[in-house]
This record gives structure tokens, sequence and C-alpha cells, in this order.
């Protein structure tokens, strides 16, 4: 039986100021980036998390030098790309999905592996995608191995990234570092999550790379050098959601440090979505504040852009004052889990009223007790379950430490949140 977290109830309005470490998508693309730089990098202010550790690693084992600075940061040193090397994935979506593409460019073979959920998340489009530019790949899911020969020709391919996103990033991440470059062409149902595509190309073009994305579903990168980076990065306002959501579900106030004006992070889009639900949001110089409303208007709304959002909004729309309707997120079905099933399962468990449909969720808010709150190894179930913790009596959250995915030091952080300030 794994450990049970009691969640802590909220004693009166949560008012905080929490810091949040750095973002898992910009330190995943900057730690691939680096590896194939011209040049010794410095990422400053990373994320170190499980996902992004396994990134270092993942890189280490594949030739390049990962180490640390004498204040939090990475140096990532690049060097000639080579197996024998083994690469776990964990249940990072950003490993399994952004490695492929680099240990095609490593000379000799290199074994992938996850955890036992990552072996049925998807992930034959980026392997397909591969086999068709040239490399050797034995598998179509988690464990396979793929045999580079050092150099990667590149070309067009088209694929289906409704998927996930991922795949469309993987892809460009690497292409600059192929003899003819790559046009990823999409062919499908919508791709997800295109803020995190967008992401990429710009993190590319700060590198000095050439991204034609002037097509829709057509993304075209040049072959050419990738600069070596020098970049602080940007706090993670996906993992800032839940402590933000704290406000909102208590009418309390939590302001988050260093959130930036401008991002290419899909976690942004939380201001608009706790406007819509009644609070106040407040960018200044100081960051985010979100002061809570007294009663938490419901929500209707397609988070198929912010699809890691989920967990925390139907955490929110669960103790909102009428029903939500969650939609366009078909695809978290091939997230840490099943995520629509988790959520019905685990709100419907301590006594809400939640239902799936072909591409989300119908949440009808009802009366809530306790119970355990069971995660399956994702990070936001566990903080969405601290979340209703707070309004509810008797939460306790299985597996907690699930968060390390993406944040260090979450219940070390929830309880510095919920400390009466002096
Ligand atoms: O590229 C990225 O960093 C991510 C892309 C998205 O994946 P999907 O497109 O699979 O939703 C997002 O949900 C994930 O948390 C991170
Ligand atoms: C979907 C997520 O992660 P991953 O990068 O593993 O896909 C997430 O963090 O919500």
């Amino acid at each position: 039986m794994t450990q049970l977290w009691p969640a802590p109830v909220a004693a009166g309005p949560v008012r905080a100021t929490v810091p949040v470490p750095g973002s898992k998508s910009i330190t995943n693309r900057a730690l691939v980036l680096a590896a194939l730089a011209d040049g010794r990098s410095t990422l400053r202010a990373p994320l170190r998390s499980r996902d992004t550790e396994l990134m270092a690693a993942a890189l280490r084992s594949l030739g390049t030098e990962v180490r640390d600075g004498t204040d939090g940061e990475w140096l990532v040193e690049p060097a000639a790309l080579r197996g024998p090397a083994t690469v776990d994935c964990g249940l990072a979506g950003t490993v399994m999905r952004f490695v492929p593409p680099v240990a095609a460019l490593a000379d000799g073979p290199v074994s992938f592996d996850g955890d036992p959920h990552a072996r049925t998340r998807p992930l034959d489009t980026v392997l397909d995608a591969l086999r068709s530019l040239g490399t050797e790949i034995t598998g179509d899911s988690l464990p396979f191995e793929l045999r580079g020969t050092g150099t990667l020709k590149g070309g067009r391919v088209t694929i289906d990234a409704s998927a996930s996103s991922q795949f469309v990033s993987g892809l460009l991440l690497s292409a600059a570092r192929s003899e003819q470059g790559v046009t990823v062409v999409h062919e499908g149902p919508p791709v997800p999550s295109l803020p995190h595509i967008d992401m990429t190309v710009a993190m590319l073009r700060a590198a000095g790379v050439d991204v034609d994305d002037a097509q829709p579903n057509t993304w075209h990168v040049s072959p050419g050098p990738i600069r070596a980076l020098d970049t602080e990065i940007e706090p993670d306002l996906s993992n800032a959601t839940p402590f933000l959501a704290a406000a909102a579900a208590t009418a309390g106030a939590v302001t988050v440090p260093g959130w930036p004006a401008a991002t290419t992070q899909a976690g942004d889009g939380i201001r608009d979505i706790l406007t819509t639900m009644g609070a106040e949001v407040a960018l200044s110089p100081a960051g985010l504040t979100v002061t809570g409303p007294s009663r938490l208007e419901p929500v209707d709304i397609d988070l198929h852009d912010v699809g890691e959002l989920t967990p925390t909004v139907a955490a929110l729309a669960a103790l909102a004052t009428g029903p939500s309707r969650l939609h366009g997120i078909a695809h978290l079905r091939g997230h840490e889990t099943d995520r629509l099933a988790a959520l019905e399962r685990e709100i419907t468990g301590l006594g809400g009223d939640v239902e799936q449909t072909a591409d989300g969720l119908l949440i009808r808010p009802r009366p809530l007790h306790g119970g355990t709150w069971h995660t399956y190894a994702d990070h936001r179930m566990a903080t969405a379950g601290a979340i209703l913790g707070l309004r509810v009596h008797g939460v306790e959250v299985e597996d907690v430490a699930t968060t390390g995915k993406t944040i260090p030091d979450f219940p070390g952080m929830w309880a510095s949140m919920l400390e009466p300030v002096a």
C-alpha cells in the first residue's frame, strides 16, 4: 500500500507568495538544444525534477556533458553523439518523444525503456517518422532499440500528431542537425497543445535555426548550426496553477513571483480561466496575483491547447457553483494516465458527479466527502487532490511523491503556502 498524504484543509482564505521552480517544457527543450549546439551552454534556474534529470541523464548517456554550475545552473558541453547508450524515459513524454530524434543522429545502438505506464503512451508516430527518414528502429512503443549511423539525411515526413504535439516538437528540435533539414506535415484531427509547438519554434529561432511555420500544419526546419544557449528558464506556469487554484478555491490571494509578461508557456492560459471562474487576476512586477471569489463560477471551456491544465481546472470545477463542461481534451487519455477516466473516478469517489464525454468531462458539483484520492503515478492528479483537500476534510492523496516528476518538493511548498502569514 503506497503511503497516503493527508491533504491539509485550509483554515481560512489562503494568503501566500509562492515561488515556483523552472518550466519543465523549457528546461527539457533547452537541454536538447544545448546537446546539439555548437558550443557550451548555460541554463540558469533550470527545473531539477525527475523529468529533467531523466533528460539530462539521457543526453549524458549519448555523450553530452551536463554538469552543475555553482549557482544551480546546468552547464552543457556538446560532444559527438554515440551509442551504445541506454535511455530511461521514466514517464516523461518529453524524454520519450524528444530523445529518439537525437539518438537518430548518434553513431551506435540506443535502447529506450521507461515506467510501466510509459509503455502504453503513444509513441509509434515519432518512431515511424524516424524510420521514414532512414533510421533503423525495432519496436513501436517502449521498450525499443534505435540504431543510428551518426547522420540523418532528413526530408519530408507526414504524420498524424493528433495524439500529442510532442511528436512534432521532437522531430523539429533535432531537425537542423540533419543533412537536408526536415519538413513535418500533420494530417489528421487537429494537433493538441499548439502553444507547445510554438514554444519549440521560438526556442529554435532564438538559437539561430531557420524555421518556416507559415503554413498551418506544416513546419520546415532548415539544416544549420544550433547556437549555444545562455538562458534563464522561466518559472513553470502549469505547475503554478495548483497554488493559484488555492486562492481561487478559498477566496484567498496567492502571488507567484517572476510570472513572465510574455511567454510561450501554455500555462499562461490559467489567467483567462480563473478570470472566467470569477477570480481577480493581476499581473504586476511582483508577479501574478490571483484573488479568489466568494463563489466560484462554473466554466464551459475548450482546453485543447492547454490540456495539461485540466486536472487543476477539474478540481476547481468540482467546487464551483454550477455544472462545468471541459472539452477538446480526448488526447488526455494518452497522458501520464488516462486523465479523463482518473478524474471521473476520483472526483466521483469523493461524492462528486462527473461524467466522461467523447472529448472531455461534465462536472456537476455536489457536496464532497473525504476518502483516498488515487493518483495513478500522475503528478497532476496528486496536485488536483491537494486542491480539493483544501475544502474537503479527510482527502488522502496516494503517492504524493509522484509530484516529483515536475516539482521537487510539492508537499513542502504546499505546507509553506498554508503557513499563517506573520
Ligand atoms: O512539449 C511539451 O513540453 C508538452 C506538450 C504537451 O503534450 P501533449 O501535446 O501530448 O498534450 C503537454 O501536455 C505536456 O505536458 C508538455
Ligand atoms: C502531459 C504531461 O507531461 P508529459 O511531458 O509527460 O507529456 C504533463 O506534465 O501534464
